[in-house]
């Protein structure tokens, strides 16, 4: 038969287990110094009061572990999904033979191709509405090579190592994968063209089509992970609202030329 203060013991114990299980689980590094014996012979030495602590302890202890573990785990899955997307990666892939068409859409989403068109454009133009508009798309363009320089050179992730360096006209920033210059720039172009130009509805549906082909190409060319391609899309999509709210109107401009002059 029990006696009242076996019972207690007991109930201790099986909590202070529980805990520790949770500790062996998530924070494999604070076994040491959290280990049973230890929790035990510091509670029975303060009474039930510290051990009813244990749970608030452990939650904080648990918090940062928990996070490293889910950002851990996420990075494993990115890394597989991207390894498995890859198929376009080098030409004996799966897919290899439909590398020059992802190659081309690459191109579609390059720097040089939209900063030299859209200055063209502006050039071509010839109502100021027309050329405000290009300028600022300009702007955009030059504010999304800086903002993901800035980006690539402070968080410098490696390309995957599947991908071959091949792409044409890179800075040395571009050795980095995080984030996806094409996905900002198809994001922030996306939703610029769909904002300031007026399209039909199979154009607009072309626009949106063209950026997520992008952003898919990245990935099976092995450029780039899924992670790099998502985060590059919602920066993209911010750098639109940045555009739009440093937006230049040809007042600003004149002013600013005239400050320059
Ligand atoms: C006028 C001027 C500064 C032009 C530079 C345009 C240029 C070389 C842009 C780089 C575009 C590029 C290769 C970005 C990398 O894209 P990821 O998607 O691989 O990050």
């Amino acid at each position: 038969m029990k006696r009242p203060t076996d019972e207690r013991k007991d109930t201790r114990s099986q909590f202070t287990a529980d805990s520790s299980l949770r500790v062996n689980y998530l924070t494999p590094k604070c076994l040491p110094s959290e280990s049973p014996t230890r929790r035990r012979g510091s509670s029975s030495s303060t009474g039930s009061g510290s051990g009813q602590g244990l749970p608030e302890e452990d939650g904080i202890r648990l918090n940062p572990s928990f996070i490293r573990v889910a950002l851990s785990s996420l990075l494993a899955i990115d890394l597989w999904m991207s390894k498995r997307l890859g198929v376009c990666a080098c030409e004996d892939s799966s897919w290899g033979s439909v590398r020059p068409l992802m190659k081309l859409i690459e191109i579609s989403g390059h720097g040089i191709p939209w900063l030299a068109g859209t200055a063209y454009c502006m050039y071509k133009s010839d109502s100021a509405p027309g050329q405000e508009v290009m300028l600022n798309l300009l702007m955009g363009l030059l504010l999304d090579l800086v903002l993901v320089g800035i980006v690539k050179a402070v968080v410098r992730r490696r390309r995957p190592a599947h991908n071959r360096m091949d792409m044409f006209a890179t800075f040395s920033v571009d050795r980095y994968s995080f984030p996806s210059g094409h996905a900002t720039r198809a994001a922030m172009c996306g939703r610029f063209l769909l904002a300031h130009l007026v399209l039909a509805a199979p154009l607009r549906v072309l626009v949106l089509l063209w950026a997520s082909l992008v952003g898919l190409s990245r990935v099976m060319l092995g450029r780039h992970n899924v992670t790099d391609v998502m985060f590059g899309f919602w920066m993209g999509y911010c750098q639109y609202n940045l555009v739009e709210m440093l937006w230049l109107s040809p007042q600003t401009l004149q002013g600013l030329l005239g400050q320059l002059a």
